[in-house]
Formats: C-alpha cells, structure tokens, sequence
C-alpha cells in the first residue's frame, strides 16, 4: 500500500504532514494528517489517534486543538484520520450533516449502498492502523485513541472492541450511546433494528469490557448544546458496574461549550494523561 505526501511542514521542531492512500476497506482514496516529532529521526514513538466529529475532515484537530507543542514535547506521534469516506457519490450522501460526508460515525455498515464505502471501523483500527506501523517509526504496542463527540464515541468503542490494542482512551464531550445523535446514520448503515447497534455503542460495551486495566478520561462542558444526547451518565453508570476492568475519570467543566475552544482548553491534560500511559 503506497503512501502519497500531499504537504509537510516543520512545526514545533517536528513536522506535520498530509497523506493520501487507496482504501481497501473503503473503496476510495483517504487523507489523514499525522503529527512527527522530531524525536522519530532518532528513535520509535509512541502513537496517539485522534478521532474528529461529525463534519470534520482530517484537519480540523491538527488546525484548531493546539495538540501539536504538546505531542512535541512529549515525543508522541499524532494521527488525525478523516471521520468519513469521500468520492463514493451514494445518493443522500451530502443531505444531512449527520449522515454520509463526515459522519461515518465509525462503524461497519452492513446495509447497502453504504457498506462499500462506510467501514470506518475497520479502516481505524485495522487498515489505516496497520498501515501506520508499517510506514513510521513507531513502538507498535505503545498507541492510545482519543477523540471528540462522535470521535469521542469511536475512541471509546475502539478501546472497548480491542482490548491491549490501546493503551489508554480519553475524549471531549463524547457521544456516549448513540441511539439519538447517531440515529440518521446508524438506520442507514446498519438498519433499524436497534438491537443491532449494540456491537458500537460504547454504553453497552463498557458494561462488557474485559481485558487489562482500561483507564478513561473524558472531559464534558456543562455548557454543551448537544448534551442533552450525548448521555454521559450512561457511560459513568457503565464504567462504574465494571470497576474491575475500567478506571474512569468523568470531569464536569462548568460553562464549556461543544467546540474546539473546550478542546483547546483541557487538550494538555489529555496529551499528558495519555503520555503517562505511553512513555
Ligand atoms: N453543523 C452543525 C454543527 C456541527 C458540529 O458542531 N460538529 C462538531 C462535532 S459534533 C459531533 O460529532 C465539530 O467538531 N465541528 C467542527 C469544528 O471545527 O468545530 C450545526 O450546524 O449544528
């Protein structure tokens, strides 16, 4: 699988690059951003995945999050995937913002039209996730996964899914049951039986973790206008019946909102709680 560069620049003595590749899983050409710090020239690195929201491309994190000082000094290599496949023109596929272009929502999409294209899941956490360890200097076994909203959703469904594949999970104002914010998206990909979308809801899943001890942060503003179908405390309830198995940290941030400036805000306490799992 060939790797092209599409842009590369020097940043916080690092260097940030654009790549596209051919997707197997997804059937059309991928971007994704990663962050290199300068530390890779010499040694292997650690790995931290960040997964965007709905509407994000591969740019959004690498652009507004200020994530990139943080992994330069810490020494961690950032990738920043695309939240959804591009070109694949099915019908309805820009009608609404929470289905389709920038709303893969992470999963494997068992229904047609989609399931050529949508398989976000596999293009995560096997094809893309295969391709970075072959093509960087990287410890492979040292990789954590965090993300936002819709990202947070799939960080923390990819953790639960694949025990020891990361070593930590953290998220912003994480979608923590899909069944609302999801709905649109999930009807079309995996089709409207609900019961069907248990296998990616990250409620369910931590109820039924079992692997190494999985610590979780999530930060969640109280300000949030798409809390109200987010439900953390399912989440907290969830990661509390598994106490054995998941260690979570919930923090409440009164008067944050859903957007970057939140992310902006707490993104150093992510890069170091997952740098403390990594290093
Ligand atoms: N277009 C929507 C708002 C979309 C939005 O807020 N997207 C969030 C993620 S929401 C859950 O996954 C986001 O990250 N946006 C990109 C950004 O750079 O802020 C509307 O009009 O309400």
């Amino acid at each position: 699988m060939s790797l092209q560069l599409l842009s590369t620049s020097k940043c916080y003595n690092g260097e940030v690059k654009r790549y596209s590749h051919q997707s197997k899983c997804n059937n059309c050409e991928m971007k994704f951003h990663v962050y290199l710090p300068a530390t890779i020239s010499k040694n292997a690195v650690p790995v931290l995945w960040f997964l965007s929201g709905i509407t994000c491309t591969d740019e959004n994190f690498i652009t507004k999050s200020c994530a990139l000082q943080f992994a330069s000094r810490e020494g961690i290599m950032l990738v920043c995937p695309d939240t959804s496949p591009r070109g694949a023109g099915i019908e309805g596929e820009q009608a609404d913002w929470t289905l389709g272009l920038g709303a893969g929502f992470y999963v494997d999409a068992t229904n047609e039209p989609w399931s050529n294209n949508y398989n976000m899941y596999t293009y995560i956490t096997s094809e893309l996730y295969d391709l970075v360890s072959t093509s960087f200097n990287i410890i492979k076994d040292k990789q954590s996964i965090f993300g936002h909203s819709m990202g947070g959703h799939g960080a923390l469904i990819s953790a639960f899914k694949n025990p020891s594949k990361y070593r930590s999970v953290s998220a912003f104002a994480p979608i923590c049951n899909p069944v609302t914010f999801g709905e649109n998206a999930l009807t079309h990909y995996l089709g409207g039986d609900k019961t069907k979308w248990d296998v990616y809801n990250a409620s369910v899943l931590a109820k039924s973790y079992q692997g190494p001890q999985l610590d979780i942060l999530v930060d969640q503003g109280t300000a949030d206008d798409f809390l109200y179908k987010l439900y953390p405390d399912q989440l907290i309830d969830a990661c509390k019946s598994n106490s054995a198995n998941i260690n979570l940290t919930f923090n409440h941030r009164e008067g944050y909102p859903h957007n970057y400036w939140f992310i902006q805000t707490f993104i150093e306490d992510h890069i170091v709680f997952h740098s403390k799992h990594l290093n």
